[in-house]
Order: C-alpha cells, then structure tokens, then sequence
C-alpha cells in the first residue's frame, strides 16, 4: 500500500507572490522544501501537488506556461534527490463555480479515485485557510506551514486545531516521527 503526502504548491514549495506565480523565472523554492520532499520521497512516501491557479482563468498565464512551471519544479526536486508523483490542478476562477478550486474539495476527491486512496489517511500540508478547510471537507489530515501566507492564515485563525510547524521540512520530519 503506497504511502502518500498532499503538498498545496504556492508558499509551500516555492514561494509565492500576491501578483501570482506567472512564469517559471518566478518559480523559485522555498529553502528547505526541495529537501523535505526529497525525505519524503527517500522514506517511501509519494508526494501529489494539489493546487489552485486561477491564474489561468484570469488569463495571467497560459496552460503550458503552466506546464512548464510545473517542469520546473519537477526538475528542482529531482535535482534535490525527491520525486513528485502528480499534480492536480484547478485552473479556474472564483466565479466559476467548480468543484476543484479549494476550499472545496475536488483535487482531493480526484487524487483520491486516481490513485485508490483512502484520504483519511494522507497528510495534506497547506499555508492557506482554503488549503485546510478543503483537506477537512475531504477527511484528510490538514497541516498548517507557516511559510507563504501561513504566518496570515495563523494570524486571522488563531485557535487552529492542527499540527502547525514553520516550514515544510519542519512539517515532514513531523510525519515521519508519527508513522515510526
Ligand atoms: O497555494 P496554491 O493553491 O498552490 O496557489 C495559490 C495561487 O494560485 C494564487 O492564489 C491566489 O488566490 P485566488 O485564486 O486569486 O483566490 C492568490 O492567493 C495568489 O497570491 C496565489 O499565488
Ligand atoms: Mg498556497
Ligand atoms: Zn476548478
């Protein structure tokens, strides 16, 4: 039975921006997080991105912009010793109603049937408030990173009653003392 871990993308593995992430020059990893994964991917664990980039749907890059972003980040990991097994992503926007774009929970629900997971037991690590709501909507097991805009998420929802750890790496070493 594969052993698996969620990662949210933006300010998780790499940092993110509130002008978006637009192109692969302004892809750039957050320190420590293409190591977590690497960790992750040495200890057995398969690693999914799930990710909202209603970039798309806002035409601020196009879907093999996003393509090769995603290369990117692949490459870096790989680079780094880690493998990321897949990434789903929600390219739409706030109003268009789909069951994708977090906090719902479609990119769960969509790894989940994939991949034959039973998402009560998959880790999901995110910086934003959707990142949890969407992990608790599909019964897995929500983390807050306090990188990207977790230090905010923290601020406005002070009483999370999660695991709460400051980086990625921080957050992995976390899971694997628990499954030991
Ligand atoms: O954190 P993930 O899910 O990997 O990706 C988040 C990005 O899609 C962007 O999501 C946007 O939210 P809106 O989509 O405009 O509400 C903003 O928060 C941007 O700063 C952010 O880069
Ligand atoms: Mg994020
Ligand atoms: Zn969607």
């Amino acid at each position: 039975m594969s052993k698996f871990v969620i990662l949210d993308r933006d300010g998780v593995i790499n940092e993110d921006s509130d002008a978006y992430i637009k192109s692969p020059d302004e892809w750039l990893p957050i320190p420590g997080s293409l190591e977590a994964i690497a960790l992750l991917t040495q200890q057995g664990y398969r690693t999914v991105v799930l990710t909202n980039q209603s970039g798309i749907a806002r035409g601020l890059f196009d879907l093999s912009t996003l393509d090769r972003i995603h290369d990117k980040m692949r490459a870096a990991v790989e680079a780094t010793g880690g493998r990321i097994d897949d990434v789903f992503v929600c390219p739409h926007g706030p109003e268009d109603g789909c069951a994708c774009r977090k906090p719902k929970p479609g990119l769960f629900h969509a790894f989940a049937e994939k991949y034959k997971v039973d998402l009560k037991t998959v880790p999901a690590i995110g910086d934003s408030f959707r990142d949890i709501q969407a992990a608790q909507a599909a019964g897995a097991q929500p983390i807050l990173v306090e990188t990207g805009k977790g230090a905010r998420t923290l601020a406005r929802y002070p009483n999370l009653d999660i695991p709460i750890f400051p980086t990625l790496y921080a957050a992995v070493q976390y899971i694997l003392f628990e499954a030991r």
